[in-house]
């Protein structure tokens, strides 16, 4: 029998999810929770889970309620990974003290080891780094709301879990889209020669990175047409994921259709909505007018390219990549339709743990922040850069999730129910800058809310994306 050792953990969160490949290990395993002390765990759950190349759903397997020392199911299924979530009801950081002989074995990405031990319960601490190789720890709140797949479909296991994944050639890259989508071309831009990892949604990149199914996640979060992609804003606060880069680039946009089709037979256009509001006018110009065709989003460039093709749809047009029109064998109907060509989308890099902050060069700071007493302190915040001559690059509100509504009481007035905001704020220091730390002390006494969303170098030269 071999048994798995917790050694230590930072709680960011009320759950930790716990994951490695269990083909590793020899059935049954147990868990040897001893060293957690006295940590406020509430539940303690298992559950299999089988890996999915394209992220789309796991398998819970069912739980277990809280012992000190567990044992999985004998026999356990054959899944590919194992995973189990220690639940606690502490809400705030916290942190409990690795065994210092084996934390010099932690993955330097991870704050967790899991150390396999043989069934005497003595430490093989000359085995601790192979034995650490295939550790995974990864974090995330939502995996009960992820499908079943049905087991014959199940793709193969993972064979490199490894965290230490400093070598951009061995990066998994997770992005949201089809092969061809925009973000797959901005995740080869910032981790050249990185395997590409399509994602349904924005939702399943965060999740594939905090599950250590892939190292790195890029998406877009702004672009100088479109604005904003607001679900990427609010999916940084739901994840405990760190900005480490940005990436900004230029695309041309091309109008996709199947080959044959002219463009009097398009009734309707489909794409991202970032590239339909980006290529509204020329649109318009081109004979696409609102009157008579509908614009349709879908949820990636690449995607409605391969929809216009699967389906043989004749009377619909796709705006995306000129590499999506040869993916999925489209013709280019019309070329560069974007309204301005100097239209620059800008890409997050995603990683599990912060970069380094320095001052040799150009850095961006991202933070979050709320106040629980409405917005006046937005001035305030505001004026604590001002002070110091931090350049303010980007500020973005949306809706506090935690608490949309607060409901005011003024005599003079009577009750009002104001809307209650995040505010996003982008500005031009690194965190190793004396003024951003000072500024940030200073704004740190006006919020109620405030999280550092990552320190990066700024990306000073925008490219094209083809
Ligand atoms: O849909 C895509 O291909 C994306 O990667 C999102 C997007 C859409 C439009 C411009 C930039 C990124």
């Amino acid at each position: 029998m071999s048994y798995l050792r917790v050694v230590g953990v930072r709680l960011t969160h009320s759950s930790l999810l716990y994951s490695f490949p269990s083909s590793q290990y020899k059935n049954p395993i147990l868990l040897h929770l001893s060293q957690l002390g006295d940590y406020p765990f509430t539940k303690l759950h298992f559950r299999y889970f089988i890996q999915p190349e394209n992220m789309q759903s796991f398998s819970p397997y069912p739980k277990i309620t809280f012992k000190p020392v567990m044992q999985t199911p004998s026999p356990s299924p054959d899944p590919h990974r194992l995973t189990f979530t220690v639940q606690s009801t502490a809400r705030r950081y916290h942190s409990l003290h690795s065994n210092p002989t084996v934390s010099t074995t932690v993955p330097s990405a991870g704050k967790v080891a899991l150390q396999q031990q043989n069934t005497t319960g003595t430490d093989n601490n000359n085995n601790n780094k192979n034995n650490n190789d295939n550790i995974t720890v990864v974090n995330n709140r939502n995996m009960l709301d992820l499908n079943l797949i049905p087991v014959n479909k199940l793709p193969k296991p993972l064979t490199n879990t490894s965290p230490a994944a400093n070598n951009s050639s061995t990066l998994r890259v997770a992005y949201q889209g089809l092969p061809g989508a925009y973000s797959e071309t901005a995740a080869g831009k910032a981790y050249p020669e990185c395997k590409p990892i399509p994602c349904n949604n924005s939702e399943l990149a965060f999740q594939s990175v905090e599950l250590w199914i892939a190292d790195r996640a890029v998406l877009p979060v702004e672009n100088s047409l479109g604005g904003s992609v607001h679900r990427n804003y609010d999916l940084l606060l739901r994840h405990r994921l760190h900005i480490v880069g940005e990436i900004q680039i230029s695309f041309r946009h091309c109008l996709l259709a199947l080959p044959g089709v002219r463009t009097e037979h398009i009734k309707r256009v489909i794409s991202h909505p970032q590239a339909l509001a980006q290529c509204e006018l020329t649109l318009n110009k081109l004979g696409f007018g609102f009157n008579h065709v509908v614009r349709e989003a879908v949820a990636d460039t690449a995607g409605a390219a391969e929809h216009v093709a699967a389906n043989n749809l004749r009377d619909t047009a796709a705006i995306a990549s000129p590499r999506a029109a040869e993916i999925y064998n489209l013709n280019i109907l019309a070329e560069s339709i974007q309204d301005d060509s100097s239209c620059v989308t800008r890409f997050m890099m995603l990683a599990r743990e912060p970069v380094v902050a320095r001052t040799d060069r150009p850095y961006k700071t991202s933070i979050v922040f709320a106040q629980d007493r409405g917005t006046t302190v937005l001035y305030k915040v505001l004026s604590a850069f001002e002070f110091r001559n931090i350049r303010l690059l980007k500020i973005e509100s949306r809706p506090n999730l935690n608490r949309p509504v607060r409901v005011v009481n003024d005599v003079n007035v009577g009750t009002a129910k104001h809307f209650e905001y995040m505010f996003y704020v982008d500005f031009e220091a690194s965190m190793a800058d004396v003024r951003a730390q000072n500024a940030m002390a200073e704004v740190q006494e006006f919020t109620s809310f405030l999280r550092v969303l990552g320190s990066y170098p700024m990306d000073v030269n925008p490219t094209w994306g083809g």
